[in-house]
């Protein structure tokens, strides 16, 4: 089987406040991700939002429609965002293909039925990181290269969160139903994100983090803000995000990661802040 997939139900805030590290980590912590050779996807119950990864080697993999989706083809009802974290590949929509390099991305909308990816090289392979949501309107595809990122500065060495922000697939960029994306990078000596930590009640999100240096780790920090857990995180791994919980990390080294969201609206600023005095 080139595809796997798997479910993940949604969790109650009353329920989390008793799950163990084991029970926290089964919920909501995907380490699967990035086999070769294998279309990997977890398919949440949190606004119905997927996260997965296609890493061909020799051959090209298909994106199949899996049985949860009860659908002819994957994008039936469904939106797509890539970004490749590999060396370059490429990703042939309905006969189209994109070429993306590495930190390129490509939005493609409803309505296409063949996603095909594919590596240039099979021993240095395309990382494409997948994100999926519902759809009810057919956008037009787009490649989203480095130059087409909108580039944020945010946080300072003093605090060590300084970071760099992309977004990639967000609607100022891109037309979109509900499918946002980008990456933040963080500054060398930097080892926090998201802080000040926030909630979107109206979205949810997943965070993979990866460029994690081996031996290294990121904590990553969840719950509500006066609740919160945490679960300790390598390489190449995502977290899902309630959307009553935060989602910060903080590493021991620096890192980056691709954020997703989907949910009620497309307003990447509306943020409810936690002060960082008051979490708990
Ligand atoms: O809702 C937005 C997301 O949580 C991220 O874009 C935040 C982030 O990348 C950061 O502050 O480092
Ligand atoms: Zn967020």
């Amino acid at each position: 089987m080139k595809t796997y997939y798997e479910t993940r139900y949604a969790s109650s805030p009353q329920g989390v406040k008793s799950y163990d590290t084991e029970q926290l980590r089964e919920e909501f912590l995907i380490d699967n991700l990035m086999q070769e050779d294998k279309i990997v996807l977890v398919y949440s119950h949190y606004d119905r939002f997927i996260s997965g990864s296609a890493v061909p080697t020799k051959t090209a993999l298909k994106l199949e429609a899996i049985d949860p989706l009860k659908a002819e083809y994957f994008l039936e009802r469904r939106e797509l965002g890539i970004i490749n974290i590999g060396a370059a590949g490429a990703v042939n929509v309905d006969g189209v293909e994109y070429v993306l390099e590495h930190r390129e991305a490509l939005y493609i909308g409803q309505g296409n039925k063949e996603v095909t990816f594919s590596s240039k090289s099979a021993s240095n392979p395309a990382l494409f990181y997948i994100n999926s949501t519902p759809a009810n309107k057919a956008y037009p595809n787009k490649k989203i290269g480095i130059n087409d990122v909108e580039v944020i500065e945010l946080g300072a060495a003093e605090t060590a969160n300084a970071r760099t922000l992309r977004k990639y697939i967000v609607n100022s960029v891109v037309d979109v139903c509900q499918l946002q994306m980008g990456m933040t990078t963080l500054k060398s000596g930097s080892s926090w994100n998201t802080m000040p930590a926030h909630v979107h009640d109206r979205r949810m999100e997943v965070y993979f983090y990866f460029e994690v240096p081996e031996d290294q780790a990121v904590c990553h920090f969840m719950g509500q803000p006066q609740e919160t857990r945490h679960i300790w995180m390598g390489n190449n791994q995502a977290v899902i995000s309630p959307p009553w919980s935060i989602h910060s990390g903080s590493g021991t080294s620096s890192y980056s990661f691709i954020w997703g969201m989907a949910g009620e609206n497309l307003d990447y600023g509306d943020m409810d802040v936690a002060k960082i005095t008051e979490l708990r």
